[in-house]
């Protein structure tokens, strides 16, 4: 998540404000507002969350007490986010007006495994994982009191444990068209096949890679793009781009990630120059951590992930 602020919070105040006040509207609109309204206010949540505001979490919570399940795309709670990033206070308010231990994100991570950022908990040696450590392990142990289960239930944190692949079914992450909002999109970038738009989906902004409809026939293209698919269905690490799903049976073909507001390093370069230093060293251990991961996906899963997943890179 960034740290600006998302620009679903931004809509907050005039969504709750319009669905209180709007009653000569049209039962849609009045539905579509409310749609509008919740969606903002789990951005809201999610967001003091990520930002360590306990006051602003509770606050939120005794306005709204379902607000303690809310779920971002990718179906992670409050909790999972605040875990996550060892924010000890805003997890006890969350578990306060009670918040489940063990709800499972989209990828089958439950709140406590999720404290070591990754679905590889002890084969990655994850980033952030090693930035708190010291506060994981208290998060971890704060869980641990409230019930809450380690990884695979009968694992630890600390074990190595290989873990299958997540979102192997197609349902889980099959996406239906008339869910992505183009209607404020851009376009960001080009691939060799199609162009990469932002735009939002279930309200959060997303990059959405569009296969030209000049090549959706192409057996070549489509081959590529279900290789794509099939690899990045496999694939979740902090210093991985996250795959959230795909349009395959209906076009034009579509590939959803999320949204990177930085954009990619050669356009980083080419606005910022230079970089110091210190942010070539951190973007060189991103990228060495990456590597590192994709070694761990040739040892499970064989050479043709290694060779795919490094091309993207090299
Ligand atoms: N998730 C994202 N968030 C923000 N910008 C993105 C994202 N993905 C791609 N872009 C933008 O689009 C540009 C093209 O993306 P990318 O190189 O991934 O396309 P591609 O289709 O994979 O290209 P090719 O198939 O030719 O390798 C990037 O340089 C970047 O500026």
């Amino acid at each position: 998540m960034s740290s600006e602020t998302p620009s679903s919070v931004a809509d907050t105040s005039t969504a709750g404000i319009s669905s209180s006040s709007s009653l000569s509207s049209s039962s849609s609109t009045a539905g579509k507002q409310k749609e509008k309204a919740r969606v903002s206010r789990t951005s809201l949540i999610l967001w003091h969350a990520h930002q360590n505001d306990a006051a602003a979490v509770r606050k939120l919570l005794e306005e709204d007490p379902s607000l303690v399940s809310a779920r971002d795309y990718d179906k992670r709670t409050p909790l999972h986010v605040a875990s996550l990033h060892g924010w000890i206070d805003v997890t006890k308010c969350l578990i306060e007006f009670g918040a489940d231990v063990n709800a499972q994100d989209r990828w089958k991570n439950t709140v406590s495994s999720s404290s070591s950022s990754s679905s590889f908990p002890a084969l990655l040696d994850a980033p952030l994982a090693d930035a708190e450590g010291a506060k994981k392990h208290s998060m971890i142990e704060l869980l641990k009191s409230y019930g809450g289960l380690s990884y695979g239930q009968n694992g630890s944190h600390f074990e190595p444990k290989p873990v299958p692949p997540p979102l192997t079914n197609k349902c889980d992450w099959e996406i239906e068209p008339s869910e992505l909002d183009f209607s404020n999109s851009n376009i960001i970038g080009k691939g060799s096949f199609g162009e990469i738009l932002k735009a939002s989906w279930r309200g959060t902004p997303v990059a959405v890679k569009r296969i030209l409809p000049s090549l959706s026939d192409d057996r070549l293209v489509i081959q590529d793009f279900r290789h794509e698919v099939n690899l990045l269905v496999k694939l979740r690490h902090p210093n991985i781009v996250q795959f959230l799903g795909a349009v395959t049976e209906r076009k034009p073909l579509m590939l959803i990630t999320e949204y990177l507001r930085g954009g990619d390093l050669h356009q980083y370069l080419k606005e910022k120059g230079a970089l110091s230093p210190s942010t070539a060293i951190n973007f060189a251990l991103d990228m060495a951590r990456y590597i590192k991961a994709s070694i761990l996906l040739y040892l499970l899963w064989g050479k043709e992930h290694l060779s795919t997943h490094l091309s993207g890179l090299l």
